[in-house]
């Protein structure tokens, strides 16, 4: 049984209406069958929930976006970057989409897509809580990886590896095709940045971390100090009067719970570490948007029907289901 949630949403203006947006997007990594996961989402019956459960006006284009007419034909590798020229155009698009569902204090959830469309996302948001609130945002993200390699310390050239980087402007390009759209009003500070759930993090991403400065709880943290703590010691780094991006990549779950993801790793989140991570952001009132992305529905098949199981509790929680 669900019920509408009671905690009141400080930042935004309209807390009961969603913007939803289906990014069915893979050109951030190798493996086909990611761009599949938002219809998958979809028809498991995820937004009749959220709008018959939880009572949100959910407004959706009835679309999955593939943005097929803004993926260039001639995607040369640049930086070592793969096709960054599809990345960039596609997130442009997705930035400005995810901007006027924000700009109206609308809460805004994308079903991913690989984890490269949240240069689109976070860069979307990040603008309207700009314009509208005169604030800085916090992102928590919630991921067995850092997804912060700047083009030369990445080993696989995978953008899904990078978009924190060129979020924070750890990594920039001045190519106008390539990120060189992403403006001021687009980035997030690394000290408005926290990690929750790390467990494979590249050399050269630890370095940026520690140099940086970044907050950064791996599984590690949480074995030590319990999730409960932890999720604790994440909200009192970004402070109580901050908007909070979340975004939720699928494989910071245990393959246990959700083998259906491209770049699984083992030791992971249980389900309810999850849930409870997205009840407690929820609990805030200063939640502003959330990404689901990685799911991948054609890798581990008899685990996909329980990753998208998974991936629709992590969002009917961080949208305000509770327990009892
Ligand atoms: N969004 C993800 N699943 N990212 C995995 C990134 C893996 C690795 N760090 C890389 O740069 O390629
Ligand atoms: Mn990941
Ligand atoms: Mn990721």
């Amino acid at each position: 049984m669900t019920q509408p949630s009671t905690i009141t949403s400080r930042f935004l203006s309209h807390p009961n209406q969603l913007g939803v947006v289906a990014v069915g997007f893979n050109g951030g990594q190798c493996k086909k069958g990611v761009e599949a996961a938002p219809m998958a989402l979809i028809e498991s019956g995820l937004l009749t929930q959220l709008s018959e459960d939880l009572d949100y006006e959910v407004h959706h284009d009835n679309t999955v976006h593939y943005y097929e007419n803004d993926i260039p034909a001639e995607d040369p590798d640049h930086r070592g970057m793969k096709k960054p020229r599809a990345v960039s155009a596609v997130t442009e698009k997705l930035s400005s989409q995810i901007y006027n569902y924000a700009k109206d204090g609308k809460f805004v959830l994308t079903l991913g897509g690989d984890h490269s469309i949240a240069i689109g996302t976070v860069s979307g948001t990040a603008k309207a809580i700009r314009e509208r609130l005169g604030r800085e945002m916090a992102v928590i993200w919630v991921d067995a990886h850092a997804d912060i390699n700047v083009p030369e310390t990445s080993g696989s050239g995978n953008i899904h590896g990078m978009p924190m980087a060129f979020l924070t402007r750890l990594a920039r390009e001045e190519k106008k095709d390539i990120f060189g759209w992403m403006q001021d009003e687009h980035i997030v500070s690394t000290q408005k940045l926290v990690y929750i759930g790390l467990r494979d993090v590249d050399r050269g991403e630890k370095k940026l971390l520690r140099e940086n400065g970044i907050k950064a709880f791996s599984m590690h943290d949480i074995d030590r100090h319990g999730i409960g703590r932890v999720v604790e010691m994440a909200l009192a780094h970004i402070g109580n009067d901050t908007p909070i991006h979340l975004s939720f990549d699928v494989d910071a779950l245990d393959p246990q719970w959700a083998p259906s993801t491209g770049t699984p790793v083992r030791g992971g989140l249980t389900l309810r570490e999850g849930d409870f991570i997205c009840e407690a952001v929820h609990e805030t009132g200063n939640l502003i948007a959330m990404d689901l992305v990685e799911v991948n529905p054609s890798l581990e098949e008899k685990g996909a029907s329980e990753t998208i199981r998974a991936g629709c509790s992590l969002v009917r929680s961080a949208l305000g289901d509770t327990l009892l």
